[in-house]
């Protein structure tokens, strides 16, 4: 017998499993609606242009070594982050207490966080997710020690948001929880906080002294306009909390396997940010040591030149914009074939994904019977969709809610 003959057999990765199927599924028609990753009209994984531009001239630069990153990563990426998600005129900037660490795309910051927060906040105070989250949230949580809860946030009845069931849940737990945010372009909902209902959210975290957890995976998707995207984060700052925030360069680069993200911490003053700063190089280093090089060297060379940053909106603009003619697109065959229900949430809802409404054994159909690919909870990533493919999705949902 093998020593590890007692391991318990794990099931497969819900959102990674489906992607595994899909490639395997031979059908013609297929649709990938599951993982959010951007794809173009023709259904094909985009590098973006600046991206390009820049990986050419990075294998062509004769000083480009493969060295060690510092443990906390590229200096000049980490201060580019900092600026792309707090603004360059924060006043956390300013006052020098603001600090960083690069890390394994938006996955390793949360982790990261999540590790940090275990260790120097509390390990005996829950951490909030939202009801519905992304799948890894709790499973991220829990392998540092923490005990995860849930703040109610999908409203079944209009497909928007429960903000009553969001803030009460909030009001009820107890005092220093921490709260995982996400800070636009919610998954697997796709529904956003207004601004006034994130000034309440606010004042109740602000009451309680909930500590502020923000995951940031899609600045520059939601909206297309990299500032807006970032508001809730900047109001929070401007009210003066001390918080976290999760930034991945997956979808608003298409880097999903360079893995380049970083942690930024926001804190009350330089002395605080110091001490926080030398605790995440000892963890970092007992986990990575350092981290990948080549994807933040990629983003640090567009966001620190502004042609290249402004090349880079211009293809963040292209794929939020074809996004949303997806949205316009789906909800208008559903409406030009008769589908039963009220399909104003596709184009309300914002961001990589929508949450249909679907239930489990319709989606079961449209994978079995229409090798159409989605999560059983009814979220569809919107990239998957394209003007050669919204006809036939359209028709297969319209079957299955008949
Ligand atoms: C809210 C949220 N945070 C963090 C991440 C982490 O992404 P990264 O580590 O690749 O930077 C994702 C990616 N969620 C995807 C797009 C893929 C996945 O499940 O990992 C999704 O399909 O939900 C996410 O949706």
């Amino acid at each position: 017998n093998s020593l590890f003959h007692e391991v318990p057999l794990a099931p497969p990765d819900v959102i990674f499993n489906l992607t595994a199927k899909y490639k395997a599924d031979t059908f013609a028609q297929k649709v990938n609606l599951g993982v959010g990753a951007y794809r173009d009209d023709a259904g094909k994984p985009w590098v973006l242009p600046v991206v390009k531009k820049v990986e050419q001239a990075l294998v062509n630069d004769p000083s480009r070594d493969h060295e060690y990153l510092p443990i906390l990563g590229l200096a000049t990426f980490r201060e580019a982050s900092i600026r792309l998600i707090l603004g360059a005129d924060s006043p956390a900037i300013k006052e020098n207490r603001v600090t960083a660490a690069q890390t394994i795309s938006g996955t390793g910051a949360n982790h990261l966080g999540a590790l940090f927060l275990s260790r120097f906040y509390s390990k005996e105070v829950p951490i909030y997710l939202s009801n519905p989250t992304w799948a890894n949230h709790k499973p991220i949580f829990n392998n540092v020690g923490l005990e995860t809860r849930n703040y109610a946030y999908f409203n079944p009845k209009d497909n928007g948001l429960d903000i009553d069931g969001f803030l009460s849940d909030l009001k009820a737990a107890p005092e220093r929880s921490i709260v995982l945010l996400h800070a636009c372009a919610h998954n697997p909902t796709g529904v956003d906080p207004t601004q006034d209902q994130w000034k309440a959210i606010a004042d109740v975290i602000e009451s309680k002294k909930l500590f502020p957890f923000f995951d940031c995976a899609y600045q520059g998707f939601a909206s297309g306009d990299l500032d807006r995207d970032a508001w809730a984060v900047r109001y929070f700052v401007e009210r003066g909390f001390e918080l976290l925030i999760c930034q991945s360069y997956a979808k608003n680069f298409g880097l999903y396997g360079q893995r380049a993200g970083c942690l930024t911490f926001v804190l009350k003053n330089s002395d605080a940010a110091a001490r926080v700063s030398s605790q995440l190089a000892k963890l970092q280093r007992s986990e990575i040591s350092n981290p990948p090089a080549h994807g933040a060297r990629i983003v640090d060379r567009v966001l620190n030149n502004p042609e290249l940053y402004a090349e880079w909106v211009e293809n963040l603009r292209e794929m939020s914009s074809r996004i949303k003619n997806m949205r316009d697109a789906l909800r208008d065959c559903l409406i030009k074939s008769n589908t039963p229900g009220n399909w104003d949430h596709i184009t309300n809802q914002i961001g990589m994904f929508s949450f249909t409404g679907l239930k489990a054994p319709q989606v079961a159909v449209l994978k079995e019977k229409f090798h159409i690919y989605l999560t059983d909870n009814g979220r569809i990533s919107m990239a998957g969709l394209s003007t050669s493919n919204v006809e036939y999705v359209a028709n297969s949902i319209n079957h299955v809610v008949n």
